[in-house]
């Protein structure tokens, strides 16, 4: 039996390579947007930081499949910003090179980025090993300087063995709350940039995100809360992306006054994670959109290993290996083992009929 430590340390390093790409678009204020759809952005982050990963994975990893969330096919029929996403590509390594050798070292060539970007269109399924990939989640958090991640996940049969994500705005720091201002502007902040890691059946990690070989892990684990009352809430910025309203009448039901903290991305997940928060709350806001599983597998499994139960608003566990999205379930509820039913019944008794 795998115990997945080389998919782990693979995974951790591809995933800070990526973000040394994604800071440098972001610092060379080289982050505009590519696709005309307002409501999902994408950057020419988001391209060169899948073409990164995907290399990696191939070359450890030949034989596995990739969910990934772009394709190349813009960048085929717009060669300038093909070009322009390759010169910020060919030039990201890690600074340490026995690290970047591991990741098979630099793309090759333009059209090797471009074959990188579009192995990641698996379909996915419960068959086999799929790694599932988000190379900038919260593209909207990226862009506004806000919380963001890199997220990286291993599915083996459609259940998720090893999660990765590099948060590059949040705290160093495990045990820094958040507050209402977690999820604003924090670029370049000083003691900013974390990397946390887990593996199913052996507990999630964390350690300051660098940029050559991986620096030490500490554990981490979910904060013991004894009342709900007193437990900080996270949710999405977008108010399309969960409903804040219905999150407002939950909150108001457990007892809770604390305000919400709102931050893009599996930031939310990794905060919830390592004690900083305690509740995720992702809340349907339409009867017919789809989770994509990008979103949710690195943090599904590292809140679980963290000591926290992941569900959709139902109370079922996500269901990750039936294809692209998360066609089985709808919204998450994340949140302590121990609390995890209480914060359930609460969902149901306010979404009542609106969730199904
Ligand atoms: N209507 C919708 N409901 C829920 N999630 C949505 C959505 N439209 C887009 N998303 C997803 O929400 C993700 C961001 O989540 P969050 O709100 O937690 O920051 C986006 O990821 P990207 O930023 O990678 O596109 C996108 O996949
Ligand atoms: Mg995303």
């Amino acid at each position: 039996m795998s115990d997945y430590s080389s998919e782990l340390h693979i995974a951790l390093l591809a995933v800070q390579r990526a973000v040394i790409l994604t800071k440098r678009v972001f610092n060379e204020k080289a982050k505009g947007t590519v696709s005309k759809d307002d409501k999902s952005p994408v950057t020419i982050g988001d391209f060169g930081a899948q073409a990164l990963i995907i290399k990696a994975i191939k070359h450890a990893f030949p034989k596995d499949e990739v969910v990934g969330e772009e394709e190349a096919n813009t960048l085929r029929e717009n060669k300038a910003l093909s070009n322009q996403i390759w010169e910020l590509v060919k030039g990201t390594k890690l600074d340490e090179p026995s690290s970047d050798a591991a990741l098979g070292g630099e793309l090759e060539s333009e059209e090797d980025m471009l074959k990188a970007i579009d192995q990641g269109n698996s379909k996915g399924g419960n068959k086999g090993r799929i790694w599932a990939l988000d190379p900038i989640d919260g593209t909207k958090g990226f862009l506004r300087g806000g919380q963001y991640a890199v997220c990286l996940a291993l599915m083996v049969d459609g259940q998720v063995k090893v999660g990765v994500l590099g948060c590059p705005n949040l705290p160093v720091d495990d045990k820094e709350p958040l507050d209402a201002k977690s999820g604003e502007d924090a670029s370049d902040g000083p003691g900013r940039g974390v990397l946390i890691g887990a593996v199913e059946g052996q507990g999630a990690t964390s350690r300051p995100l660098g940029t050559g070989t991986l620096q030490n892990p500490s554990a981490i684990s979910m904060r013991p809360i004894q009342d709900l009352k007193d437990a900080t809430f996270c949710e999405s910025v977008e108010a399309g992306h969960s409903s804040h309203d219905d999150q407002a009448e939950i909150a108001k039901k457990l007892g809770i006054t604390k305000p919400s903290v709102r931050m893009d991305s599996q930031a939310k997940y990794a905060s919830i994670a390592r004690g900083a928060g305690d509740v995720y709350l992702r809340l349907p806001t339409s009867k017919t959109y789809e989770e994509k599983i990008w979103d949710h597998a690195a943090g599904d499994l590292i809140v679980r290993e963290a000591g926290g139960e992941v569900t959709d608003v139902h109370g079922n566990r996500l269901d990750f290996g039936v294809g692209r999205t998360l066609k089985n379930n709808k919204g998450v509820v994340a949140a302590p083992k121990a609390s995890h039913n209480e914060v359930v019944e609460a969902v149901k008794a306010v979404l009542g009929s609106k969730a199904s």
